[in-house]
Parts: C-alpha cells; sequence; structure tokens
C-alpha cells in the first residue's frame, strides 16, 4: 500500500478526455516524478490531487481516506500541501508575516483575516516561522518585501509556507520553471535536504537534471495516461518513453 493510491481516474473538458485510465501508486517517504509532454495532462492530474478538479470516474486514496468529494482546505488538513508553478504569496508582506500566517493557521485552525498580526506577538508562532525562513536560507531577508523577491526566492518562499504546514505530501508543480541553473542547483539541494525529513514528494518536472536528481520513482504520462514507471535509470533508457517524451530524442 501508498501513501497515495490513484485508480481508473478519468477526466473531461467537454469532448477531449484529458484523463484515461490513471493509476498512481506513491510510496510514502518517495520522491516520485511525473513527466511528460506539453498536454499530457500532468496539471489536470494534480488539480484532482488537491481537490481543484473532481475526476469524472476512479478514486484517489491518500493514507487510507478518501480525497474525493472534499474540499481543496480539507485536503490540505488531510497533510497534503502543493507548489504552485506562480508562487502563491502575500506580495505586500515581508517574508516573515508571509511564514507567520500558514504557521498560526497549522496551530490554531481557521482564523480571521487580521488575526494573523496578534500572530506577529506571538513568541512560539514567530520563531517556528523565523526557523523555517532559515531552512530555506531566507532568514536574512526575513523582513523584506516579498513581492521584491526574485523568482527563485518566491519559490523558496512558497516552499517554507508549505513547510511550516507540517505536510505529509507535498506536490512540486514544475519548482524550478524560468529559474537560472544556479537557482536551480539550489532548489536541488533545498529539497534533498527536506527530503531528509521524509515528506513525500510528487514532482512534476520538464527539467531532466532537476528529475534525476530528485526522483526515486518516475511515471511517464503521454496523452491523458500513464504510459511507463520505474526507476529513473530505467526510465531514461525505454524507447516508449523516449519516442512519447521527445519525439524519439534521448533523455
Ligand atoms: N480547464 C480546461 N478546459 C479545457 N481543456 C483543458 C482544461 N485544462 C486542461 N485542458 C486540456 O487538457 C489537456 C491536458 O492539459 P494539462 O495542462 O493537464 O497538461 P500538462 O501535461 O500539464 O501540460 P504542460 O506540461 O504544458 O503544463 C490539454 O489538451 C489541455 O488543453
Amino acid at each position: 500500500m501508498g501513501i497515495l493510491e490513484v485508480r481508473d481516474v478519468n477526466k473531461s473538458f467537454g469532448g477531449l478526455q484529458a484523463l484515461n485510465n490513471v493509476q498512481l501508486n506513491v510510496e510514502e517517504g518517495s520522491v516520485h516524478a511525473i513527466i511528460g509532454p506539453n498536454g499530457a495532462g500532468k496539471s489536470t492530474f494534480l488539480n484532482c490531487l488537491v481537490g481543484r478538479l473532481t475526476p469524472d470516474t476512479g478514486s484517489v486514496t491518500f493514507n487510507g481516506g478518501s480525497l474525493l468529494g472534499i474540499t481543496p482546505h480539507e485536503i490540505n488538513q488531510a497533510g497534503v500541501a502543493r507548489v504552485f508553478q506562480t508562487p502563491e504569496i502575500f506580495g505586500d508582506l515581508s517574508l516573515l508575516d508571509n511564514v507567520i500566517i500558514p504557521t498560526f493557521a497549522t496551530r490554531d485552525g481557521a482564523f480571521t483575516l487580521n488575526a494573523w498580526k496578534r500572530a506577529d506577538q506571538d513568541k512560539e508562532v514567530r520563531e517556528k516561522a523565523e526557523h523555517m525562513l532559515e531552512d530555506v536560507g531566507l532568514i536574512e531577508k526575513k523582513d523584506f518585501i516579498a513581492g521584491s523577491l526574485s523568482r527563485g526566492d518566491k519559490r523558496r518562499l512558497e516552499l517554507a509556507m508549505c513547510l511550516v504546514q507540517n505536510p505529509k505530501l507535498l506536490l512540486l508543480d514544475e519548482p524550478t520553471a524560468g529559474m537560472s541553473r544556479a537557482d536551480t542547483n539550489n532548489t536541488i539541494d533545498l529539497l534533498k535536504r527536506i527530503g531528509k525529513r521524509g515528506i513525500t514528494k510528487i514532482i512534476i518536472e520538464h527539467d531532466m537534471h532537476v528529475v534525476f536528481s530528485l526522483a526515486n520513482k518516475v511515471s511517464v504520462m503521454a496523452q491523458g495516461t500513464v504510459i511507463a514507471e520505474g526507476l529513473p535509470e530505467d526510465i531514461k533508457g525505454d524507447p516508449r518513453v523516449q519516442e512519447a517524451y521527445l519525439g524519439g530524442a534521448h533523455l
């Protein structure tokens, strides 16, 4: 039994079948990459996991319970956190306040919009948020306004906002998209470091350097279905994958 079990998931948009009988089994503590060409259905699949979309048929079981028929907030409370392609941060607040908000919410549950200002005075919350910023290498910028950060730092901040919620499963949607090679390598190092905490991760990524640096297992999607699955070194040499993913070029 994996921590996440996906069975026979289908999703259509009008006449277009975006997901076609998707099966996935993610082992607890693993880093599971999902790769595939543009339009393969990767984002649609991720959206089905976090409740942004509802599959037409199939089941999604996480940690023994179904993720279907519950709200995105309930999915988050069940221990699933997602880092988006476009970082979802509060651009006009400081980095520290950005991390204080989810730290406070995780400890105290739902809260009113202005309550986080009180959280700022809460020593325990503040220290936890600062510790998290230290973990992702942003502590020196804690008083900067988040909107002024580089793209790489914004993603690092969003990661801190997710990690402070102590997720069991972290979904990373192209975590290095648009980053310089130096920022990409920093992100790989950071993800390796947080990997040591045993959080299960699903990574959707186009950059094969990132995939092969981090993943224990790779699933390849094409035309809405999983066409191959295995260890990164096996996937690299799989002719079906070469064909589907890069039109025959070598990974
Ligand atoms: N909301 C939607 N309405 C209609 N069609 C959609 C919608 N979302 C996705 N699609 C279509 O579903 C298919 C799968 O798209 P999806 O974005 O999941 O692919 P992807 O593998 O994530 O691609 P990329 O790597 O380019 O992000 C595509 O043909 C896309 O045009």
